[in-house]
């Protein structure tokens, strides 16, 4: 049971295009945020002039995330995830491609709204990042799924700012279940974390048409 409907809206590439606009103004809204020395007076004048705008976006209010007509891929449709959909701000977002032989891959450089130690990637948001690629690559094989587990080692620190690469693959399927792993890794070519995990497509799906 969730708060948010399955169904949802279909976007046309013009709204499409206009939203993924807003997102990346929005993004960068986000890290000015964060980083901006602006003082206390104008941060509470810009923070009027943002509720205001929040308003005027919420007049027309969807209940859930909407969607898009999915090319080669049905994962695709979901423009909103928070790690690859360009209609998230909160998304970096990340562009990741599968190959033929189902190898998932992306490059990518966090700022600063994605800290956990200072100067460091959150390991959490690593995680995020690590699920939807072997989340994607799962998919991949024919068989998606949900997240069942997850495990991640730390080698090294992420480093915010800088180019990384993040890299997937299945490693086999049996019934339901799809085994996947991957990593992300630094410019020197480094590794910094290792995952791998384990997705399940649930019982309710085998005979549906996801
Ligand atoms: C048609 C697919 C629909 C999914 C669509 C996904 C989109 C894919 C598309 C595009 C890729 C994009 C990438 C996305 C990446 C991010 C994904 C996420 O963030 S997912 C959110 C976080 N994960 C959850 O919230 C799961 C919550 N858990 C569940 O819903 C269920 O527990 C689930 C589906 C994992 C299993 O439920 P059961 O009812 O289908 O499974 P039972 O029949 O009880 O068990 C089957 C077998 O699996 C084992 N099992 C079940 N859960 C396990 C677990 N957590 N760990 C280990 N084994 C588990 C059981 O022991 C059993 O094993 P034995 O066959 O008897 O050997």
């Amino acid at each position: 049971m969730s708060a948010i409907p399955m169904e949802r809206p279909v976007l046309g590439d013009d709204e499409a295009a206009a939203l993924t606009g807003l997102a990346a103004r929005v993004r960068e809204l986000a890290e000015a945020t964060v980083l901006t020395g602006a003082g206390a007076a104008e941060a509470a004048a810009v923070a009027d002039e943002i509720a205001a705008l929040t308003a005027r976006l919420t007049a027309e209010r969807r209940g859930a995330p909407p969607f898009v007509t999915p090319g080669e891929r049905r994962m695709d449709r979901q423009i909103a995830n928070p790690v690859s959909g360009p209609l998230n701000p909160f998304a970096p977002p990340i562009g990741l491609d599968v190959t033929s032989d189902g190898v998932v891959r992306g490059e990518f450089t966090l700022g600063a709204v994605y800290e956990g130690p200072p100067s460091y990637v959150h390991g959490g948001v690593s995680a995020m990042v690590l699920d939807q690629a072997l989340g994607m690559a799962a998919a991949a094989t024919g068989t998606p799924g949900m997240t069942a587990t997850l495990e991640t080692r730390y080698r090294r620190p992420t480093p915010l700012g800088v180019p990384l690469k993040v890299e997937a693959k299945a490693s086999r399927v049996e019934g339901r279940k799809v085994y996947a792993s991957g990593t992300i890794s630094a410019p020197d070519g480094r590794v910094t974390v290792e995952a791998t995990a384990m997705f399940i497509m649930p019982q309710r799906f085998v005979t549906s048409e996801y």
